[in-house]
């Protein structure tokens, strides 16, 4: 069903809010557990989103016993029956590329259609390519199909990353987990999910040394087992919150926020006068004077974080002075900026940067969510905006965020959820939230 935010602005944010396990660490988790040859994985805190649904079809297509109820997984891929991933599931989602280095070393070939995802750049996957032939495999392309072959088990090796790609990194400690020999990953990602992956990995019984810094060493193991693992707490999904108390005046405790892993998000607040006080379980953060522009420049971990730019940028909008936002990971990811400009934002891009005259008076328009983080920034921009902002493209929002407007209206946010061709029809701040079903994927293995 067509779906649309409706957001009234001008409510001050207040209260807890609860974290759910993060996206672009599920998503890797799920994938690895097609690796384990021996018994059931039980993934917690796995969150309900779409990607997490698009990833347990590929699985299940796959031939892999996946069931998801409430917040757990549980995924049985003792039998494998196809090791080829259709494009129907892959062009949905860039992540389901993640399960070429899992396939490879599982069944020794692979066929997978090339990745769809959130449109941001172009997004090539070379570094994974080049991963994958250094291992043994040979490659080849044809018809929006990758084909992967291995003669026999991979073969450790040394592989440079010419960028410090996320998925490139997950892909081939993946595929290294079940090589013969050792395996040294350079210039590797350092992203907290690139660790939760190694401690997965770990516990299923492969022997990963090094994740969270620039090389990671992995030696091969004969085989792997499933095993029960909790997800780390989504950081993109607390850092959205935090803007959201940033943007409103308020005052909000974030419950499961590592500060830890927010390093660069919180001290940008912090510059910008917002007061953020972390504790063990969670993260508090209190806006109580005028905020001040900064300037941004996106990198990858533990520089801030690209999913957080088009946030912030919400929150520089309202911010005293002019702030320039530099984005440097990705070619193409200021597409929120036209949207912005709707609801009278004065923004001027120039090249990789976007010059952010703060100080806007955001007025409520009807906007586009280009992207996932894009649809979450103007959602930011709607709690503040004079009057009614609708967003639509709401499909993108739903692929990273559980029960976003439920999660925003307990703490007092005036927003909604409205199927698209019902008219936005004016509501008391009690107006209870349209609850989305919980998605509820029941399989039962093909062996059975
Ligand atoms: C599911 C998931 O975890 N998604 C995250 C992951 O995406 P993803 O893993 O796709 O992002 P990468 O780290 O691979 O991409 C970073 C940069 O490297 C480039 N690149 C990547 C691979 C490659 O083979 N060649 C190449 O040139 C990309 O075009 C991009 O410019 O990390 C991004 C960067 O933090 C985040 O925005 C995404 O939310
Ligand atoms: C870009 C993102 O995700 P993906 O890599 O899955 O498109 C994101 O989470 O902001």
């Amino acid at each position: 069903m067509m779906s649309k935010f409706i957001v009234r602005g001008g409510k001050r944010l207040t209260g807890s809010v609860k974290v759910s396990g993060a996206k672009n660490s599920v998503l890797p988790i799920i994938a690895a557990s097609l690796l384990g040859e021996v018994g059931e994985s039980v993934i917690m805190d796995a969150p309900p989103l779409d990607d997490v649904i698009t990833i347990s079809k590929v699985l299940e297509s796959l031939g892999a016993g996946i069931t998801y109820e409430g917040e757990v997984i549980r995924v049985n891929a003792e039998h494998i029956t196809s090791c080829e991933a259709p494009y129907e599931w892959v062009r949905k989602m860039r992540a389901s590329f993640l399960v070429m280095g899992p396939l490879l070393a599982r069944c020794g070939q692979t066929r997978i259609s090339l990745p769809g995802g959130c449109a941001i750049g172009t997004r090539p996957i070379d570094q994974h390519l080049k991963g994958f032939e250094a291992l043994g495999a040979d490659i080849s392309l044809g018809q929006g199909y990758i084909e992967a072959k291995s003669n026999g088990r991979l073969r450790g090796a040394k592989i440079y990353l010419d960028v410090a790609s996320v998925g490139a990194t997950e892909n081939i400690m993946m595929a290294a987990t079940l090589a013969e020999g050792v395996t040294t990953i350079e210039n590797a990602a350092k992203e907290p999910e690139i660790v939760d992956l190694a401690n997965y990995l770990n516990a299923m019984g492969a022997k990963v040394r090094g994740a969270g810094t620039g090389v990671i060493r992995i030696e091969g193991v004969e085989q792997l087992h499933g095993v029960q693992h909790n997800v780390i707490p989504d950081r993109i999904e607390a850092g959205t919150f935090m803007a959201a108390a940033a943007i409103t005046g308020g005052d909000v405790y974030v419950e499961g926020a590592i500060a830890d892993h927010l390093g660069p998000v919180i001290s940008k607040m912090e510059e910008m006068g917002v007061t953020v006080l972390p504790d063990e379980n969670g993260i508090r953060v209190i806006a109580d004077k005028p905020l001040k522009s900064v300037d941004v420049k996106t990198l990858p971990y533990p520089g801030f974080p690209t999913d957080m730019q088009s946030q912030m940028m919400a929150l520089l909008l309202v911010s005293e002075g002019t702030s320039v936002v530099t984005e440097t990971v990705f070619e193409n990811r200021f597409m929120h900026v036209d949207e912005f400009q709707l609801m009278n934002a004065e923004i001027k891009v120039e090249g990789r940067s976007a010059i952010v005259t703060g100080g806007s008076k955001l007025q409520g328009a009807k906007v586009c969510a280009t992207d996932l983080r894009a649809g979450a920034a103007l959602i930011l921009a709607g709690l503040v905006a004079e009057g009614t902002t609708e967003v639509s493209g709401v499909h993108h929002i739903d692929r990273g965020y559980v029960d976003l407007a439920e999660k925003l209206s307990g703490l007092g946010a005036d927003i909604w959820r409205i199927s698209a061709d019902e008219a936005p029809k004016p509501v008391s701040p009690s107006t209870p939230v349209e609850v989305k079903d919980t998605p509820v994927l029941k399989v039962q293995p093909t062996w059975v």
